[in-house]
């Protein structure tokens, strides 16, 4: 069974077709990039996905669940339990240090209070020393690892980054990618990096190509793909 299953997705914002998917799944494991020019839906779709935007038309199921079948605490509950959420503008709680943000994040997703998993997760992006800081006090790649460390806290199944690599240079998209992927390893999850930066392009064989204006999708598997 794949980890996302879309069907028949379409999405118009103020009168215009902004997505338009036939068809697309990832399989569980595998990683996939969301490709396409600005204004040309990804984010649009990161939110239908994560259930927080419902589409106009369509179907998305996630591992198996139709998520805009569910009420509003149906859909915040399957948020919990399989998604990790890399959110563009980062959206890190300013008013709670660095440690609160990830031990918010789990008790939103409805799980215990374990100082370790979070101890760990800031460890494992390179932040095991800065757990009292207030995101005011980090620069901005350290804000982004702080919010890449709160996706995963949680142990997702689904990743979602959104353009996490544009304002970088060219060793920080490296090194960004190298993270989300070490850490989608650690959790056994799948990963969609939404992104129009071309740089991202050979690390990631799978592909969902959003092309301007709402025209129909294009979908390409890497090799490896047991289609
Ligand atoms: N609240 C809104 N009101 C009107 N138009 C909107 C609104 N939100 C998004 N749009 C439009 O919908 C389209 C899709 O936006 P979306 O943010 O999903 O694109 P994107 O591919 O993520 O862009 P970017 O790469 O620049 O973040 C864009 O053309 C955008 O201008």
């Amino acid at each position: 069974m794949p980890l996302i299953d879309v069907t028949g997705l379409r999405h118009a914002i103020a009168g215009r077709p902004v997505l338009d998917i036939p068809h697309w799944s990832v399989e569980s494991g595998r990683h996939c990039l969301l490709l396409g020019p600005s204004g040309s839906g990804k984010t649009t779709l990161i939110h239908a996905l994560a259930g927080l935007k419902r589409p106009d038309q369509g179907r998305i199921l996630l591992d198996g669940q139709a998520v805009w079948d569910l009420a509003a605490a149906g859909r915040d509950a399957l948020r919990g339990r399989l998604i990790g959420i890399v959110f563009q503008t980062l959206h890190l709680v300013p008013a709670l240090d660095v440690a609160q943000n990830l031990h918010l994040a789990r008790w939103l997703a409805g799980l215990p209070r374990d100082t370790r998993a979070v101890a760990g997760a800031l460890d494992r992006v390179g932040l095991g020393n800065r757990l009292g800081a207030r995101p005011e006090q980090l620069s901005q790649g350290e804000k982004q690892r702080v919010a890449i460390a709160r996706a995963v806290v949680t142990a997702p199944k689904l990743i979602l980054a959104d353009e996490p690599t544009s304002a970088l240079d060219d060793e920080n998209c490296a090194r960004v990618l190298d993270l989300l992927l070490e850490q989608a390893e650690v959790c056994g999850a799948t990963l969609l990096v939404a992104t129009h930066d071309g740089r991202t392009r050979d690390r990631i064989a799978d592909r969902l190509e959003l092309p301007k204006l709402g025209a129909p999708a294009r979908t390409t598997l890497g090799e490896g793909h047991a289609a």
